[in-house]
């Protein structure tokens, strides 16, 4: 029989939600931290999360808490999926809580705004005694949460780290891959946030296939591009963090990125679309902080500087797709050419 592990979850929402499932599925002693007691009660008694998985039923042995301290307390694994924006937050709150030499992964999708700072940063910074992993890929919560056949990465520079994930997660419906490139997995997550507005604003628009195809493979070279100056390996992104990942939140409408974008490309103001969300989309502020960067490291990014535009400067989307179309004629794939 496998190993039974003690593991907990930081973050009560769709996708903590989904990864606690999992855990409580394969038999490991599992809890979930939440803030919200009225959810806590609801995981316990009904097991079931139905604002952030309407519909799903839940492993009857998953626990959950309010309480932090004895949510991580004893675990030996540690999996963190709390939005970018109060990561750090929910971090210094964990500080006394984690013994040396237990395992955090995140599975943050996003860049710390004030720092642009990614997840694994962050968390290092503020939880020293940790052993990091990040995990990432095409993994819509609602679809893991349904058990439909899912893959992923877990990528750390220590390979028991991967090898106990692995362990912990892997079952019928979750194949969990292994890499070392935790700066190229954790940044492809963050980066395909962006190209999935685009992605949706597209459909609102209804472009063709030809035009989606175009779309997100160039979205693939931009954030190729991007990483690779940043120091990512590029072969990364052709795997499920990569070009998994972009194709996924690129086409499925159960993506919030994707839908902010379609939303926007019906016509509807930003803070409205993302207000009646209710949950995060990353890709907004990831937007700002890209288009700062590409600024700042002087990286041509036609899409970001396109839809940022669109977004913040009011721009028409037909004048931005015109100047794209009738710039300078460029190389395919140039982000691996010498
Ligand atoms: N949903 C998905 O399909 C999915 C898949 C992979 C990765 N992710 C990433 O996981 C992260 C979390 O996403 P999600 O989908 O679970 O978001 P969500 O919006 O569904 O839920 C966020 C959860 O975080 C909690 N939270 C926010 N601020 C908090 C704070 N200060 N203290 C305590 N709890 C706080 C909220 O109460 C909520 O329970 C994001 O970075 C996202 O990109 C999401
Ligand atoms: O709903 P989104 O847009 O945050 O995307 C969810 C996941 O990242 C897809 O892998």
């Amino acid at each position: 029989m496998a190993k039974q592990y003690k593991v907990a979850i930081i973050g009560g929402g769709s996708f903590g939600t989904a990864i606690a499932n999992i855990m409580a599925d394969n038999g490991h002693d599992t809890c979930q931290w939440m803030r919200t007691a009225e959810r806590v009660k609801e995981v316990n008694e009904r097991h079931s999360n139905e604002v952030y998985l309407p519909g799903i039923k839940l492993n009857p042995s998953l626990r959950a808490s309010c309480d932090l301290k004895e949510t991580v307390s004893g675990c030996d694994a540690v999996f963190f999926s709390i939005p970018s924006k109060s990561s750090r937050d929910v971090a210094k709150q964990l500080a006394d809580h984690l013994a040396p030499g237990t395992i955090l992964v995140s599975t943050t999708k996003g860049i710390e705004f004030e720092t642009n700072t990614l997840m694994s940063q962050v968390l290092r910074e503020e939880l020293p005694q940790v052993r990091l992993g990040v995990m990432s890929g095409p993994n819509l919560a609602k679809e893991l949460a349904a058990r439909m056949i899912t893959g992923t990465v877990i990528a750390s520079e220590d390979p028991d780290v991967n090898a106990v994930v692995q362990e912990i997660l892997q079952c019928s419906y979750f194949r969990v891959y292994a890499g070392s490139d935790m700066y190229g997995v954790e940044l492809a997550g963050a980066l395909k946030n962006v190209y999935a507005i685009t992605a949706g604003m597209a459909a609102a628009l209804d472009c063709g296939h030809n035009t989606i195809s175009m779309l997100v493979t160039r979205s693939l070279a931009e954030m190729s591009r991007y990483a690779v100056i940043k120091g990512a390996d590029p072969l990364t992104f052709m795997g499920l963090a990569g070009v998994g990942d972009l194709f996924v939140t690129c086409t499925s409408p159960l993506s919030r990125n994707y839908r902010v974008g379609y939303e926007l490309g019906k016509g509807r103001d930003l803070n409205e679309v993302v207000a009646s969300l209710g949950q995060v989309a990353e890709g907004v502020n990831t937007l700002r902080l890209m288009k700062e960067q590409s600024e700042a490291l002087d990286i041509y990014m036609p899409l970001v500087s396109g839809l940022y535009d669109i977004i913040y400067n009011g721009s028409k989307v037909s004048d931005v797709i015109g100047s794209m179309m009738c710039a300078e004629q460029s190389r395919d794939v140039e982000f691996v050419l010498k």
